[in-house]
């Protein structure tokens, strides 16, 4: 959203020749040319966070036997998350690695990842594909690194660029390698697209992508093995059309 904050006044102040009331003033956000005014925003943000019982309101996901209720969390003017953090939900996370592990039937050498949300099913989803190790490509250089691999990407959930780094070491072993990039959400698959760069770059054959959930218009690629689809929201609650 590009948020810039201006002054406008609703009403001119003299109209055929005499002065009216005094003139309303009204904050706007400009968000892709459309100007939204404030008082709109504060009362989806209200509408969103003030559910009929009082709460937050929430999505319901079932993942094989468990069930969660995640937050509804907006990210911009216009939409909100289903906030699914999967870090340190340990029976979720062996869940989803037990159904993906039955779905992974195509032969693969590793398993990769992105950090940070996705390390946690990437390592019970190695043990339970009888996989030695993984690897994980990281968000900033790291001083032991040797010639990292590197490049950018930009995800729903951050405002500004992210540097994703392969370590040199890590690049040549997955060297004529078959992997399989693994991630909690598939949103927008700027962060995969970037990451299957740094794989090609590395040399490794990206033979498929495996994900808990894949949300908005990710639900309709063909290409990534997931568990269940995920909407993206209105501010008042309503899931958007994927
Ligand atoms: N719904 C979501 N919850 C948490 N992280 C996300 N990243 C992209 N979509 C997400």
């Amino acid at each position: 959203m590009k948020v810039a904050n201006q002054t406008t006044d609703v009403n001119p102040p003299w109209e055929n020749g005499r002065r009216q009331a005094q003139p309303k003033k009204l904050t706007i956000f400009i968000c892709n040319g459309k100007m939204i005014p404030l008082k709109t925003i504060l009362i989806s943000i209200f509408s969103l966070y003030s559910s009929e019982k009082g709460g937050v309101m929430e999505y319901q996901l079932t993942i094989g036997n468990q069930t969660r209720r995640l937050p509804l969390v907006p990210i911009n003017a216009t939409t909100a998350i289903a906030s699914f953090v999967l870090l340190g939900d340990d029976a979720l996370t062996y869940q989803a690695a037990q159904l993906l592990a039955a779905r992974l039937t195509i032969p693969f050498d590793y398993l990769v990842t992105v950090e940070s949300k996705g390390l946690t099913l990437t390592h019970d989803l190695s043990r339970l594909t009888n996989h030695p190790r993984s690897f994980v490509i990281r968000k900033s250089i790291k001083s032991y690194m040797q010639q990292p691999l590197t490049t950018t990407v930009k995800s729903i959930t951050t405002a500004q660029a992210q540097t994703l780094v392969l370590d040199g070491a890590d690049a040549a072993a997955l060297q004529g390698k078959k992997v399989i990039l693994v991630d909690d959400v598939i949103s927008t698959g700027e962060s995969l697209k970037a990451a299957e760069s740094l794989l090609q770059q590395a040399g490794s054959t990206v033979v498929g992508r495996a994900a808990v959930l894949a949300e908005g218009a990710a639900q309709k690629r063909t290409d990534v093995t997931f568990l269940a689809p995920l909407p993206l929201f209105n501010l008042d609650g309503t899931p958007q059309p994927a």
